[in-house]
């Protein structure tokens, strides 16, 4: 798998007449990881969603660019990245084996694991057949978070990762992360330190304001 790196050009984003943050220059290296911290409001996911090119920055650029130096265009970025974040939704119709059905009919698998090994992995035995929508609030988010770990891809964005997680769920989120860091590039957006205690880099966002 090659991984891509992520280079930020002056980005600015503005809503309404707010100066969210400004003047962003980064590059985030392939195979490294890296936190977004910040205050509350102060742009932690409008950032990560920028750069999954889910929201378009007010000014500059952000490019995916692979390890022979091409740009990857903006209709392919998709393909190489997972994204697990509060504020996208599950399909709540699907049961579980529908979700992964469908969720990698997209992505590849990691290893080529059979689907049915994945509910166990994701501490989800026995909710096979149960429906999304009757799901506990820690249920989906082990869920959201297993899609994106057993995605065979090499950029993972995630959003307050551990919210809803008990501590079984928090110990296995910190078991998985340390499994993949080394081979993707991972960017974690987070005001608590145990959810990115394996990051290799920390960017504040305040200190673009
Ligand atoms: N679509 C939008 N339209 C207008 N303002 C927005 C929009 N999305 C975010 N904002 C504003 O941008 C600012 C940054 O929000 P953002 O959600 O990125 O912060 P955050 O650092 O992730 O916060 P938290 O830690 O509370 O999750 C806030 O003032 C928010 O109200």
């Amino acid at each position: 798998m090659t991984t891509p790196k992520i280079s930020c050009k002056s980005i600015s984003k503005k809503y309404l007449r707010q100066w969210i943050f400004r003047g962003l220059s980064y590059t985030f290296e392939s195979g490294k990881s890296y936190a977004i911290t910040g205050n509350n409001g102060s742009g932690k996911s409008t950032l990560i969603k920028i750069l999954s090119g889910s929201v378009l920055p007010t000014k500059g650029k952000v490019d995916y660019i692979q390890e022979d130096g091409n740009i990857i265009s903006d209709d392919k970025v998709f393909e190489k990245i997972v994204y697990a974040a509060p504020y996208f939704d599950l399909i709540e119709e699907f049961t579980l084996l529908e979700a992964l059905e469908f969720h990698f009919s997209f992505k590849p698998v990691v290893r080529n694991l059979d689907l049915m090994r994945l509910p166990e992995k994701m501490l989800l035995d026995g909710a096979q057949n149960k429906a999304i929508k009757h799901f506990s609030s820690g249920m989906k988010q082990r869920l959201k978070l297993g899609l994106a770990f057993y995605s065979d891809v090499p950029v993972m964005f995630l959003d307050e990762p551990c919210s809803n997680l008990d501590e079984t769920g928090i110990n296995w989120y910190k078991e998985e992360i340390l499994k993949i860091h080394n081979e993707r590039l991972i960017i974690v957006s987070s005001n608590q330190k145990f959810e990115y205690e394996f990051v290799d880099f920390v960017l504040n966002v305040m200190d673009y304001k």
